[in-house]
């Protein structure tokens, strides 16, 4: 792909000041190196164009105690087989009301509207541990990420749960954005109810009993949100939104924004982009899941791809056992004729090399296979 022009010299890029991808997006200057691709081609030929390859929908509806037995077999046998061959889907009938779902998508999107002097109140630094995620940050904003390719998007990370892990240095108040800790709390409660009932269900689908994945991820299980905001770039040919990468808990609960696509899945050597579905919420299996399942579960790879007209913005809910766990494979699921296929390991190990292979896009699951 020919990118003459798009490019600054090297020497340009190394001497500019540290910016978020937003105030690259407005002043329009050319694009710096660390955000092109070195196997561009990101909306080439790579990515099916058979429309018959959708990710599958799931209605939770049919999966809770309302349900006829006949409703619930059929659809914990669509669960299996979404969780085994995609590793995601789009979960409808999941009973979190509309409005919420638009509150919670709105103040979002008016965090990153915010001027960015006062995001930067809540910039991400360094903090010890598995958490050092928190705050509002980007790629190119992090120190030391040396030669990485960097993403087209600007992030808040909080931790949600256990409440006494919660930064709160790093959460808006309730002011600006008008009530963001009210939504955003209500919004975990009842994505938290939606995450019990499909982890069960996801239990019972492989004839486990219910709280078989429940039980190992412990009860003080992490969940850690992401407000992903992708601007308008100007080469979405050569840039992701975000690059190829499994997710790394159980599993991931994603409100995609409703009106611009982005979102990509890996399947069968193919990328396949996930249409908009506004109401739906996306379930992501993650390495968790695919350890614990003993592999039955399938941990996709996925990205987010920009383009050159609208902002997109998505929000993620995930959730991880606590790094003083161990994880490996239920042990029902393991006989003579279904081998182990992943060692014991203990989550803060895991957790280390997770977000160590995360920015090469690879999975952080393969080392840990027996
Ligand atoms: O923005 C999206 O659709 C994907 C977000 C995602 O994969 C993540 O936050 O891990
Ligand atoms: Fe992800």
């Amino acid at each position: 792909m020919d990118t003459e022009g798009v490019l600054s010299s090297p020497s340009q890029a190394e001497t500019a000041p540290l910016k978020y991808v937003q105030q690259l997006a407005i002043s329009g200057e050319e694009l710096p190196t660390k955000y092109i691709q070195k196997d561009a081609n990101v909306n080439g030929n790579q990515v099916s164009t058979d429309e018959s390859l959708s990710v599958p929908v799931i209605d939770v509806s049919r999966l809770t105690t309302n349900a006829s037995i006949e409703e619930k077999e059929e659809e914990m046998e669509k669960l299996k087989s979404a969780s085994n061959s995609w590793g995601m889907f789009q979960a409808i009938g999941h009973g979190i009301p509309q409005t919420l779902l638009d509150d919670i998508y709105n103040i979002s999107k008016q965090f990153f509207d915010l001027p960015l002097e006062e995001k930067q109140r809540y910039a991400s630094s360094k903090i010890d541990g598995v958490f050092d995620l928190q705050g509002f940050g980007s790629d190119s904003i992090k120190e030391n990420n040396g030669d990485r390719v960097l993403d087209w998007s600007d992030y808040l990370n909080l931790v949600i749960a256990p409440a006494e892990e919660r930064a709160l240095q790093y959460w808006p108040g309730d002011d600006s954005p008008l009530n963001f800790r009210k939504t955003l709390d209500e919004y975990s409660v009842q994505t938290r109810s939606l995450y019990d009932i499909i982890m069960k269900a996801m239990a019972k689908s492989l004839g486990l009993e219910e709280n078989a994945f429940l039980n190992q991820l412990g009860d003080q299980q992490i969940v850690y949100t992401t407000f992903n905001f992708y601007p308008p770039c100007p080469r979405p040919d050569l840039v992701y939104g975000l690059k190829a990468h499994t997710d790394g808990g159980a599993i991931t609960i994603l409100l995609p924004d409703p009106e611009v696509r982005g979102l990509q899945v890996h399947k069968d050597d193919q990328w396949v982009s996930v249409p908009c579905m506004p109401g739906a919420l996306l379930v992501n299996i993650g390495d968790t899941l695919q350890v614990m399942s003993n592999g039955i579960f399938k941990s996709p790879l996925h990205r987010a791809v920009t383009n050159t007209e609208r902002t997109r913005v998505s929000l993620g809910m995930f959730y991880f056992p606590h790094h003083d766990e161990e994880m490996e494979p239920v042990a029902a699921l393991i006989d003579d004729s279904n081998p182990r296929k992943y060692k014991k390991v203990k989550v803060k190990e895991f957790l280390a090399v997770y977000y160590k292979n995360y920015s090469q896009g690879k999975s952080g699951y393969d080392w840990a296979s027996v």
